[in-house]
């Protein structure tokens, strides 16, 4: 038996950061990776971190290498590489040896592998890309309490800060933290999605250059849409390709990929009957971004359709004020409807919280919005005082640029799915009257009147 304190399989981009993470607060790992060859260049790349790390070339020798009961954090793709690895590892597992998968899987999966795969099993979703899983991730824990305990000094350890507070913690049981991160996942492409409608006005409507657009970003994010995604637009809209010269912006193909956790995040809200129309509208976003020869086919017939026009830097950044505190609402409304759907009571305080450094979507506004839900709890963000606020000085904001973007052929699918949200939001008397009206009509679906009865006909119903 050997006397690593954890075990991590997976040495991609996250493992390797992840090990040299936990190495470096103090605990003893063992490691091991499908490919050798990886595991032998993270090893000698490993400097003084080295006597802290156990690289292993068999599954056997790593687990032999674990103090026992064992922890071993699977860090591969999420799917079916994460059923193969608990294969293979359970015949030299003992009844007892936990495994805790940190990759991006379904949350649905991990409630199967919590419950079917028969050694105790967390499912832990880790936020901050490379840079986050080396220096400091977000951590979202889900499973029981009991098995958290087990690794929750290490969790904490490797964790990102705020004012010395870890943000690291168990979400609930099964699947929750793998949900967290879904919606997290979510939030980040309604994010991204919105940022990059923005700099298209910028560049297709104000006709700037990717450098002049990056200052803009960099200026903004010294106020209030200060965030991670902010920050790294900025840098990449002013970085410029090596070989060429050119900005980096104007040689990277404008089709974005896709891992699912976006899409994954659309479907699931509408299964949970919460609609996230800015998460929904970003991953179309992204899926009509790959379809770049029908784009260009219809461009050769319609014609281009971004005009140039004037723009108001202010307004734009009002406008992304409103979109992303709008983005957020939908989110945490989301996890909010799994205490009805799941019986989890994920925190949601606590969630905006361990958001608040280390992860992708961590931004200077969500300070508020852990106390404006900790303050409010169970209401949508949207109403609480301090959002309310902020989206009454900046919605009219949102509702100009999205018509002038219309009016200019400027697609912003994310920014007008948020203004969309908003109003629908907050219009008391809608028109599902008439879509009630049609459903009876065509097929005796029945109504609610006014009046509280329900199962009421239009004078269409016979007898
Ligand atoms: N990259 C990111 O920003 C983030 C990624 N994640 C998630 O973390 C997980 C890992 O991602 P990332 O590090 O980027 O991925 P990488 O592609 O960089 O690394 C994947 C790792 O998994 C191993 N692997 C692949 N398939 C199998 C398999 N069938 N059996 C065993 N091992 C396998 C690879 O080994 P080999 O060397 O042999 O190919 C490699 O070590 C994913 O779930 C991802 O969604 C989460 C947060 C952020
Ligand atoms: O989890 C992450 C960030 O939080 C990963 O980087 C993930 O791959 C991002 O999603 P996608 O690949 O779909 O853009």
């Amino acid at each position: 038996m050997g006397d690593a304190r954890i075990g991590l399989i997976g040495l991609g981009t996250m493992g390797a950061a992840l090990a040299s993470n936990i190495a470096e607060k103090g605990f003893d790992i063992a490691v091991f990776n499908r490919t050798t060859q990886v595991t032998r260049d993270f090893a000698a790349g490993a400097g003084e971190l080295a006597p802290k790390i156990t690289p292993t070339e068999t599954l056997e020798a790593f687990v032999a290498a674990l103090a026992t009961p064992r922890a071993i954090i699977l860090m591969v793709p999420a799917g079916d590489a994460v059923d193969q690895q608990i294969a293979a590892l359970k015949p030299l597992l003992d009844p007892d040896d936990l495994i805790i998968d940190c990759g991006n899987a379904l949350f649905h999966d991990t409630d199967r592998r919590a419950a079917e795969c028969g050694q105790p099993f967390l499912g832990v979703g880790v936020s901050g890309g490379e840079e986050g899983a080396r220096h400091g991730p977000s951590i979202m824990g889900g499973g029981g309490p009991e098995l958290w305990d087990r690794v929750e000094d290490i969790m904490l350890a490797i964790s990102a800060k705020h004012e010395g507070e870890p943000c690291a913690a168990l979400m609930g049981p099964g699947g929750a933290g793998h949900f967290v991160k879904m919606v997290h996942n979510g939030i980040e492409y309604a994010d991204m999605q919105m940022i990059a409608e923005i700099y298209g006005l910028l560049r297709d409507g104000a006709g700037m250059e990717a450098e002049a657009i990056g200052d803009v970003f960099a200026a903004w994010d010294e106020g209030p849409l200060k965030s991670y995604l902010i920050e790294i637009t900025a840098k990449v809209s002013r970085a410029r390709d090596a070989e060429s010269g050119a900005p980096l912006l104007s040689v990277i193909v404008d089709a974005a990929g896709q891992k699912g956790t976006g899409r994954w995040t659309a479907i699931e809200s509408q299964h949970l009957l919460t609609p996230v129309p800015a998460i929904e509208a970003a991953v179309v976003a992204r899926n009509l971004s790959s379809r770049r020869e029908e784009r260009a086919a219809g461009e050769a017939i319609f014609g281009a359709a971004p005009q140039p026009f004037e723009i108001d830097q202010g307004l734009l950044e009002r406008a992304l004020i409103a979109g992303k505190v709008l983005c957020y609402a939908q989110g945490f409304v989301m996890i909010a409807a799994t205490r009805e759907a799941k019986g989890w009571e994920i925190d949601l305080p606590q969630v905006a919280r361990i958001w608040r450094e280390g992860c992708i979507i961590r931004s200077a506004m969500l300070d508020d919005m852990a106390a404006a839900l900790a303050d409010h709890p169970g209401e949508n963000l949207m109403r609480t005082p301090h959002f309310a606020a902020l989206l009454k000085g900046s919605h009219g904001a949102l509702r100009q640029v999205v018509a002038q973007a219309s009016l200019n052929g400027h697609p912003v699918p994310a920014l007008s799915s948020g203004l969309a949200y908003f109003d629908t939001m907050r219009t008391g008397r809608g028109t599902a009257n008439v879509i009630q009206g049609q459903r009876d009509f065509f097929g005796l679906h029945g109504f609610e009147h006014v009046n509280g009865k329900t199962g009421q006909h239009g004078p269409w119903a016979k007898g």
